[in-house]
C-alpha cells in the first residue's frame, strides 16, 4: 500500500510585553502600549494519512511521532479521527484527543484520551479551530492530525540554565527537563502566542492558502481571541492575542459583549455562533478592537530589556481584586485611571517623537537628550501611579522588592527607566536603556550579585534574577519560511524534525526562495494556491476601513506592511548571555536601502500633476517604493487620461511592475496577469481603475504583491481559468508539501 507524505503547516506567533496600560486596558475607555517580542511560539501541524481502502488510518514512517512521546500515534489503533499534540521541550507533555462532532450544530469537540493533566489552551484551541473548519468545509472529514508546539527559550526560566548555556547560545529549543506545570513562565504570554499560532496553523492547514494569510488576519484574530478568552476564563483584555497577530501597537480592547453570547462548545448552535463571531457577521456586536500605531518601534539608540525575576504572579486573581477595588471606589479609581492613561499616552508619544526625530538628520543631540529625560520622568510617574494602585487595591502590582530592583537599576548610567509590565507582581521588570553593550554589562554585573534587602509589603521575594531579553519586533508581517529552524530538543525523530525532513524534500521543488516551499508541480498544491481567497469565508468577512479609527492613519495592514523587516525565527534565538541585547530596530531585509523611489524631476513651470506613491510589499518582506506621476508615465509611453495615474487600471499598474521587475525578487512571472495585488485586504481587480480602489493621494500606499505559481496559471489555463474550491477537498486529498507562516 503506498504511503503518501503528509502536508505540514507551521505558524509562529510572538510574545508580548505590556509596557504601560496594565488593568486600564481591560476597559475599552483606555489603551495599552504593547510590544511584540522576538520570542515566539511555533505550532507545526501535520496531516496523518488515512488508508481509505481499509478504513483505517496510517502515518508514514516520517509522520510517526510515537518514537519519543509515549503516545501511540498509529492511527490504526484509532479508526476515528484524532489529534495528537506534543510539547517536546517538556516532560510528559503529550495530549492525545479523539474528535467528535456534537449534535444540533454544537461544533467539534475533542476529548483527551490519555492520562495526565489537561491543557485547556490546547484543548480549547482545537475545539474552536476544528469547529470553525468543519463548519466552513463542505467535507466533514477533518482527518487526523499531529501537532507539535515549540517555544523559544525565553518563555520559561531555565533552572538548568548554566548547564545549558551552550544550547541557549546555539539558539535551539531547550529541553527544560520538567513538566509544563513545573516550568517557570517568564510572563511573555505563552498561552496567547500558543493559541494564536495553533488556531492559525490549523485554519491555514485546512481552509486557506498561505498567501491568503494577509487578508485573513482579522479572522484569525477573532478566532484566537475567542479561543483564548474561553480558555482563560474571560478575564483578559486580549492585548496579548492582539500583539501576537498585529505586533507592537497601542491596543484598545474589543467589547466583551462580542464573545459573551458564544456559549460552550457542544451547546446547540455553537458552530454557527462561532462562525458569525469569527467572520464578524453580527451587526449588533461588530468587532471593535483597535490597533493603533501598529509597527511602533523604539527610537534608534534605545533598547528594551526584560529582566525575569523568576517568581511568578497570578494575573487572573490580581485582575479580579483590582477590578473589585475599582468598582467599590469608582471616583477615586477613575481619577487614577485617567491620570495614568494620560501619562502613558505622553510616554508613547514621546517615544514616537524620538523614533521620528532620530531618523531626521536635522534632529539634534540635545533634542534626543531632552526626549530621553522626558521618557525617564514619564516612566517614573507611571510607576508612581502604579504604586498608588498597589496601595489602594492591596494587590502587589509594584511590590517593594520590585520597587527596590527598579530603583537600583535606574541608578545605572544608561538605564533610562523601568516599570513592572502588564499586571505587575513578581514576574518581571522591563527597562528602557541606552543601546550600549556597556550598559548591558553593568546590568549583568549587578544581577550576578543582586540581593534584595527590603522586606516586601506582600511577603514576596526575589530569589533569583535572570536578565533576559526580547528584541522588539516592529510588527508581524506574514512571512513564509522553511521549518528547518524548528528542530525539537535532541529530537531527530520528533514531528518537528519530520517537518524539517518534509521541508527539505519540498523545498527541492521550490524554484526560487529556499524558505518558501513551492507546491510540487505534479500535485494539486498549485490549485490550492489560487482558490482560497475568494471563497465563502473570505468573501463573507466584513471589510473594515482600517484607517478610520487609527490615530496616525497607520492601519494594521499598512503597518503590517511597513514591518517588512520582521526578523525570522533564526534571527530570534541569538542570545548568548543571560542578558541579550534588544535591538531598537531589527535588521532590515536589505532590499529597501538600495531602492530609492523613482524620482521624477518635472521641468520647471510644468505641473507634476497627480502622483501615486506605492510601497510594494513582497511576500519575502522586501519592499519597493514606486512613485508614478506624469513624467513617469510619459517616459514609459503609458497613456492615461489627464496623465493621472489614478486613472490607470489595476492591470496597467501590474504591467508597469512587471516591466520593472527586479532581479532580487522572485522569478518574473510569464505575464503581468500572474501578479496579485492586495490593498487593505482586498484583491485588486484588473479591470478597475485605481481611483476605485482604496489608494490615496496623500500617503504612500502599501500594496501587497504575490505571484501566482506557474503551475496554477497553467492549471487555470487548462481549466479555462477556473479553480476549484478548497471546500471540495478533504483531508487526504491535500497535497504533500510544507509551509510555514510567521504571524
Ligand atoms: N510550550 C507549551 N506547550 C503547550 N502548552 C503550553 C506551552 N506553553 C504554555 N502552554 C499553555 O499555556 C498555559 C500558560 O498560560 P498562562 O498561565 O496564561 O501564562 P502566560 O502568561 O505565559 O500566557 C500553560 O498552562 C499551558 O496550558
Ligand atoms: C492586567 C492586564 O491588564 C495585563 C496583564 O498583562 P501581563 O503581561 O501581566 O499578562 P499575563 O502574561 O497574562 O500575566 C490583564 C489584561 O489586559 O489581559
Amino acid at each position: 500500500m503506498p504511503v503518501r507524505p503528509s502536508a505540514t503547516t507551521a505558524v509562529s506567533a510572538p510574545g508580548k510585553v505590556l509596557l504601560t496600560g496594565g488593568y486600564l486596558v481591560l476597559d475599552r475607555q483606555y489603551t495599552g502600549t504593547v510590544f511584540a517580542l522576538d520570542a515566539r511560539i511555533h505550532a507545526v501541524v501535520q496531516q496523518l494519512q488515512r488508508d481509505r481502502h481499509r478504513g483505517s488510518a496510517q502515518s508514514s514512517p516520517k509522520d510517526d511521532a510515537t518514537a519519543n512521546t509515549g503516545a501511540d500515534e498509529t492511527l490504526e489503533n484509532h479508526p476515528e479521527e484524532s489529534v495528537i499534540v506534543r510539547s517536546p521541550q517538556f516532560r510528559d507533555a503529550v495530549w492525545e484527543y479523539g474528535v467528535q462532532r456534537c449534535e444540533n450544530g454544537g461544533g467539534v469537540k475533542v476529548t483527551q484520551r490519555n492520562e495526565g493533566p489537561k491543557n485547556p489552551f490546547v484543548e480549547t484551541s482545537l475545539n474552536y479551530a476544528l469547529t470553525y473548519i468543519s463548519y466552513v468545509a463542505d467535507s466533514q472529514d477533518l482527518g487526523s492530525l499531529s501537532v507539535t508546539i515549540l517555544a523559544d527559550n525565553d518563555y520559561y526560566s531555565d533552572s538548568r540554565q548554566d548547564s545549558n548555556i551552550d544550547s541557549r547560545s546555539r539558539g535551539g529549543f531547550h529541553d527544560f527537563g520538567v513538566t509544563l506545570q513545573d516550568a517557570h513562565k517568564t510572563g511573555l504570554g505563552s498561552s496567547a502566542a500558543l493559541v494564536t499560532a495553533l488556531v492559525s496553523a490549523l485554519l491555514i492547514h485546512r481552509t486557506m492558502h498561505p498567501d491568503d494569510l494577509i487578508v485573513a488576519r482579522d479572522k484569525l484574530h477573532n478566532l484566537a481571541q475567542a479561543a483564548h478568552c474561553a480558555a482563560q476564563g474571560k478575564v483578559g483584555s486580549g492585548f496579548d492575542v492582539g500583539a501576537a497577530i498585529w505586533g507592537s501597537c497601542s491596543y484598545r480592547r474589543f467589547s466583551p459583549s462580542i464573545l459573551e453570547g458564544l456559549g460552550e462548545v457542544g451547546s446547540s448552535g455553537f458552530e454557527e455562533r462561532l462562525f458569525s463571531a469569527v467572520e464578524d457577521l453580527d451587526s449588533a456586536h461588530p468587532w471593535d478592537t483597535e490597533f493603533m500605531d501598529v509597527g511602533m518601534k523604539l527610537p534608534p539608540g534605545m533598547q528594551m530589556v526584560l529582566c525575569d525575576v523568576d517568581c511568578g504572579s497570578q494575573t487572573p486573581s490580581m485582575v479580579r481584586k483590582v477590578l473589585e477595588w475599582r468598582k467599590q471606589n469608582k471616583e477615586e479609581a477613575d481619577l487614577l485611571w485617567d491620570s495614568l492613561q494620560a501619562n502613558n499616552e505622553k510616554l508613547r508619544l514621546e517615544l514616537r517623537r524620538a523614533v521620528h526625530g532620530r531618523s531626521d538628520p536635522e534632529f539634534e543631540a540635545a533634542a534626543a537628550l531632552e526626549i530621553y529625560k522626558n521618557v525617564r520622568v514619564l516612566m517614573q510617574r507611571s510607576r508612581n501611579y502604579l504604586k498608588t494602585m498597589t496601595e489602594k487595591s492591596g494587590v502587589p502590582i509594584e511590590p517593594l522588592v520590585q520597587s527596590e530592583l527598579l530603583d537600583t537599576v535606574s541608578g545605572i548610567d544608561g538605564v533610562i527607566g523601568g516599570v513592572v509590565p502588564g499586571a505587575g507582581g513578581y514576574d518581571a521588570v522591563v527597562l528602557l536603556i541606552r543601546d550600549d553593550a556597556e550598559v548591558i554589562k553593568k546590568l549583568n554585573l549587578l544581577f550576578e550579585t543582586y540581593q534584595s534587602r527590603v522586606e516586601d509589603d506582600f511577603g514576596g521575594k526575589i530569589e533569583k534574577k535572570v536578565a533576559m531579553l526580547a528584541r522588539v519586533i516592529l510588527c508581524n508581517l506574514l512571512r513564509m519560511a522553511s521549518t528547518e529552524n524548528l528542530s525539537a530538543p535532541d529530537g531527530s525523530d520528533s514531528p518537528a524534525a519530520t517537518a524539517q525532513d518534509n521541508t527539505t524534500t519540498t523545498t527541492t521543488t521550490a524554484p526560487e526562495h529556499s524558505d518558501v516551499p513551492a507546491p510540487s508541480s505534479s500535485s494539486p498544491a498549485a490549485a490550492e494556491a489560487t482558490q482560497l481567497a475568494p471563497n465563502s469565508t473570505e468573501s463573507q468577512s466584513k471589510e473594515k476601513n482600517d484607517t478610520e479609527d487609527f490615530e496616525d492613519k497607520s492601519s494594521p495592514r499598512e503597518a503590517a506592511a511597513s514591518a517588512a523587516a520582521t526578523p525570522t525565527p533564526d534571527d530570534t534565538t541569538t542570545a548568548n548571555t543571560t542578558t541579550t541585547n534588544v535591538a531598537a530596530e531589527p535588521p532590515t531585509s536589505g532590499v529597501e536601502a538600495s531602492e530609492a523611489p523613482e524620482t521624477t524631476t518635472v521641468t520647471e513651470g510644468e505641473d507634476a500633476g497627480p502622483e501615486l506613491v506605492i510601497t510594494l510589499l513582497l511576500i519575502t518582506g522586501a519592499r519597493h517604493p514606486f512613485k508614478i506621476d506624469k513624467k513617469y508615465l510619459r517616459r514609459r509611453s503609458v497613456k492615461v487620461d489627464n496623465d493621472d495615474p489614478f486613472n490607470m487600471s489595476v492591470y496597467t499598474l501590474k504591467e508597469l511592475i512587471w516591466r520593472e521587475w527586479r532581479a532580487e525578487w522572485e522569478p518574473q512571472p510569464s505575464s503581468p496577469s500572474s501578479i496579485r495585488l492586495i490593498s487593505f485586504g482586498k484583491l485588486l481587480d484588473d479591470k478597475s481603475p485605481l481611483s476605485e480602489s482604496s489608494l490615496t493621494h496623500d500617503a504612500p500606499n502599501v500594496i501587497h504583491m504575490t505571484v501566482k505559481p506557474q503551475e496554477v496559471v497553467d492549471e487555470e489555463d487548462a481549466k479555462g481559468g477556473k479553480s476549484y474550491s478548497a471546500r471540495d477537498r478533504d483531508a487526504s486529498d491535500r497535497s504533500p508539501g510544507c509551509r510555514c507562516i510567521i504571524l
